[in-house]
């Protein structure tokens, strides 16, 4: 498979009042078509700062990003954002929102006919056909969040940018999310980059988990390929030897940053402080853990 989204090499470096403040160093990820690959560490590390790069939101200092091999350098409809809190406009019905995307991208490609067929099959898709009709005020924040991804969906982006899309659920409807998401995926072979803090969501969704340092100068520390069959399904593998390998791969890799932020593991001279620290994986208290409380 060939790469669609060359991050290559980014530094990113925001003025302040104190001087220049470096939050990326040196970020080089290569994403092929259909990948699903998640960003994960530390509050604060730069992960939405990759996720504003790629969107062109940001201009990188150094470096570049090329999408299809073409350099990114302004926001596009390629590269379709979804937020935590969904940016739908709230008199607007939810098939107004989708409306309003899809005008901008197929407003001289498809009649209106088409774009209604259009609108209507991006909201089933996320199970929202029966409310199309409602305003974001008479609806949950579930399925605010289930328009904001029909909305992303509709303008058939290259890349779809997803920034900690499921933070602000309840933990059964960020199930019912993530399972929507994994059909949705499986069926139109999307290119995913989700930003998330909850490490179980990371292995369930993604075919990559890459592991952002603490900054500033955060870099990508591993990165993780999740070897684990499609579909996939939350209950099997809550018991699959190869998912909690996985699931504490992700941890051990938090912890041991969040005990020493900036020093490379390599380099520690404290091991036997650390192999005394109670081991990443005996944290079950939780079903979904996140970072924060990871550490
Ligand atoms: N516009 C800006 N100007 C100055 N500093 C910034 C700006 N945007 C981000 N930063 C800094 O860059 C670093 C990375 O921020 P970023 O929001 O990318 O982190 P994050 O990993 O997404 O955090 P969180 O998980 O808490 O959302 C932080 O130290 C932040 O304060």
């Amino acid at each position: 498979m060939s790469v669609l989204l060359d991050i290559s090499h980014i530094d990113m470096e925001f003025p302040t009042p104190k001087g220049p403040f470096t939050a990326l160093r040196d970020v080089d990820l290569k994403i092929q078509q259909g990948e699903f690959v998640s960003l994960i560490g530390h509050s604060g590390c730069g992960k939405s700062t990759v996720l504003n790069v790629v969107a062109g939101l940001y201009q990188a200092t150094r470096g570049g990003v090329i999408l299809n091999g073409k350099e990114v350098t302004e926001p596009g409809p390629e590269r379709a954002v979804v937020f935590q809190n969904h940016s739908l406009l709230p008199w607007l019905t939810a098939y107004e929102n989708v409306e309003l995307a899809v005008k901008q991208v197929f407003g001289k490609s498809k009649s209106k006919g088409e774009m209604r067929q259009w609108i209507e099959h991006n909201l089933e898709l996320v199970h929202m056909g029966h409310a199309m009709h409602k305003r974001p005020g008479e609806i949950s924040g579930g399925m605010k969040q289930r328009v904001g991804i029909a909305r992303a969906l509709a303008m058939q982006p290259k890349v779809l940018l997803m920034d900690e899309p499921f933070g602000a659920l309840d933990a059964l409807t960020r199930a019912h999310m993530q399972d929507s998401l994994m059909e949705i995926q499986a069926e139109l072979n999307n290119t995913v980059i989700m930003i998330t803090h909850d490490v179980d969501e990371a292995v369930l969704l993604s075919d990559r988990i890459v592991m952002m340092t603490n900054g500033p100068a955060a870099t990508i520390g591993e990165i993780l390929s999740v070897d684990l069959e499609r579909p996939r399904h939350r209950l099997e593998l809550a018991d699959d030897q190869l998912y909690n390998k996985y699931r504490a791969k992700v941890l051990k890799f938090l912890h041991e940053r969040h005990s020493k932020p900036d020093v490379p593991t390599s380099k520690r001279k404290d091991k036997k402080a650390e192999a005394a620290r109670p081991a990443a994986t005996q944290h079950t208290a939780s079903e979904t853990e996140t970072v924060d409380n990871a550490a």
